[in-house]
């Protein structure tokens, strides 16, 4: 018989993180991403999953005081994004972020899109207008914008605003996406679309998600992460977790018993 293992795209090694005046949020957290597949991080308020999501991408190095020990080591080029000389903005178009508010920029639909690309230096029209078209389709949005991408991204519904910053995500090709409670601020019709829209991107990319919702994260990832007070607790297939935990503390979480 032959066993097909699933690629790792990137790890955390033993990762610490530590806010600026020293409080110690995540505490030696060494976990796999598999390649092309959907990884959920749930636990209660404050457990520190915002505080994982965001070393993927090297959000806090946007705050002074921040430190991050140990690594996150991307495959197959075995890059420690959080290495010094690794370039942050180089990593967050590799590894890019969609957030709980959509936040689109007050520019038009179109340059939403763009951005990423023109931060990267693309001047030419026809590869932008190419790369639009194709992260809008990548969102799912292009059908309803297709004739608009002039109109300001402010005048979509919420749920299209979050499909832009999608496609914004999408245009400079990332290997990983970060979602942090992307459907929190939305309604179920619009929940519904990003996790469809989330199931298809698994087709291309490898997906870090933070749901505080747990029927969310039974219906969308493959594999989840019960984190508690900085610490990984339990990380395995997703329907073992959430039917057969090895853990009492996260059957108790699951179960609702706390949180
Ligand atoms: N900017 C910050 N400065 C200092 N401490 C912070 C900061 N942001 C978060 N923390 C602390 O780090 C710990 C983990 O917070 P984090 O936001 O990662 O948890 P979370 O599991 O994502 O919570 P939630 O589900 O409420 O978003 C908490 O103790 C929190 O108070």
């Amino acid at each position: 018989m032959v066993t097909v293992t699933t690629p790792i795209k990137a790890e955390s090694r033993n990762l610490n993180f530590f806010y600026n005046g020293g409080n110690h949020a995540l505490k030696g957290i060494t976990m796999p991403l598999y390649d092309k597949k959907i990884t959920a991080l749930i636990g209660p308020s404050g457990c520190g999953k915002s505080t994982y999501l965001r070393c993927f991408n090297r959000m806090h190095d946007l705050y002074p005081g921040n430190r991050y020990e140990g690594q996150i080591v991307m495959h197959p080029d075995n890059t420690n994004v959080l290495a010094d000389g690794v370039d942050a903005i180089e990593v967050r178009m590799r590894i890019s972020m969609v957030f709980q508010k959509p936040n689109p920029f007050p520019k038009s639909i179109y340059e939403n899109v763009a951005y990423g690309l023109r931060v990267r230096g693309e001047t030419n029209k026809r590869v932008l207008d190419d790369k639009v078209e194709e992260a809008l389709k990548g969102a799912a949005l292009w059908n309803e914008v297709k004739d608009r991408q002039q109109d300001l991204a402010f005048n979509l519904s919420g749920g299209q605003q979050q499909r832009l910053c999608i496609a914004r995500a999408l245009a400079t090709d990332p290997e990983i996406m970060l979602f942090d409670e992307p459907t929190s601020a939305l309604d179920p019709i619009a929940t519904a679309n990003i996790e469809e829209l989330m199931s298809e991107l698994r087709n291309k990319l490898t997906i870090l998600v933070v749901t505080h919702n747990m029927q969310q994260a039974a219906r969308i990832s493959d594999y989840t992460a019960y984190m508690y007070l900085g610490d990984l607790i339990e990380y395995g297939d997703t329907d073992k977790i959430f039917t057969n935990p090895s853990r009492k503390e996260t059957e108790d979480y699951i179960t609702g018993k706390f949180g």
